[in-house]
């Protein structure tokens, strides 16, 4: 299978007043086409400076990226981001916010417009697709950021902590809902979290990244007895458990490492 993502040895630098950060060191992963990937780790271990390099967002200090096979050299519009927060515009109605992305990308044609107004149905919102985002719960704010990202049919998709902000319930029933949608567009999916029953859940992989710098710590494949179930039945199953304790052991070792003898 083609790789969507390849990241080759990648170091990233941070400079500013204070000095220099090494925030990356030494990145090496791939993400297949279609494939639903989390990554997870510490706070500061690099997760969204890694996603900011895939995307183009930031040129890395060494090494370099391909999405497609092709070198990334600034932002694409094949990837799609999904953030925590949902930056909606409060004074555009539901229908308007969805098209943003085609409108400055330039490509508002009638058949586009059409998509977008049939992920939002798709998502359970047509009934809202006049309201203001005011009228909309975090959930279903949420479901709109994911249809305005999908509109413009992105090739990749980011989902940087989509859930946090959520209560619990709302952010178990927005997780089945993405899982269902991004399978079923086949789209290839970096998911960064800090939940580790989310990441093993939802994905095919979990790449565990440690911090001080960021390295890849361990991959851990999640068999496709649970990667191919709905998340809530995942997290139900006797065979979710034993790559709970897996990740959550590798947490522990990383703690450990770290701690002065
Ligand atoms: N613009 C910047 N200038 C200097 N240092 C930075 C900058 N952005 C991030 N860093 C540092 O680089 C490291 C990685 O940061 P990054 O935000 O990528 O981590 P993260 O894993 O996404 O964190 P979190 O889980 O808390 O969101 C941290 O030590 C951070 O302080």
């Amino acid at each position: 299978m083609t790789s969507a993502v390849e990241v080759n040895q990648v170091s990233h630098i941070y400079v500013n007043e204070h000095g220099a950060k090494l925030a990356l060191e030494q990145i090496q992963l791939s993400v297949k086409t279609g494939e639903f990937v989390s990554l997870v780790g510490p706070s500061g271990c690099g997760k969204t400076t890694l996603l900011s390099i895939i995307a183009g967002l930031i040129a890395p200090s060494e090494g370099s990226v391909r999405l497609f096979g092709q070198p990334v050299t600034g932002p694409t519009p094949r990837v799609g981001y999904m953030l925590q927060q949902d930056y909606l515009f409060p004074w555009r109605s539901i229908r308007e916010n969805i098209m943003i992305g085609l409108e400055l990308m330039g490509q508002k044609t009638a058949e586009k417009r059409e998509y977008a107004l049939h992920l939002l149905d798709e998502m359970g919102l047509s009934a809202h697709a006049g309201s203001y985002p005011r009228e909309l719960s975090g959930g279903m704010r949420q479901r709109v950021a994911l249809v305005r990202t999908l509109a413009t049919e992105p090739d990749v998709l980011f989902l940087d902590e989509p859930f946090s902000a959520l209560d619990f319930q709302t952010k178990l029933q927005l997780e089945n809902l993405i899982y269902e949608t991004l399978r079923k567009h086949r789209k290839t999916s970096l998911l960064v979290t800090h939940d580790i029953a989310e990441a093993i859940a939802m994905s095919d992989r979990v790449i565990i990244l440690a911090p001080n710098p960021g390295t890849v710590y361990k991959e851990v494949d999640i068999p496709s007895s649970l990667a191919e179930m709905l998340p809530t039945q995942a997290r139900e199953q006797d065979g979710f458990q034993p790559y709970f304790r897996l990740v959550w052991q590798a947490f522990e070792q990383m703690e450990r490492s770290r701690q002065p003898l």
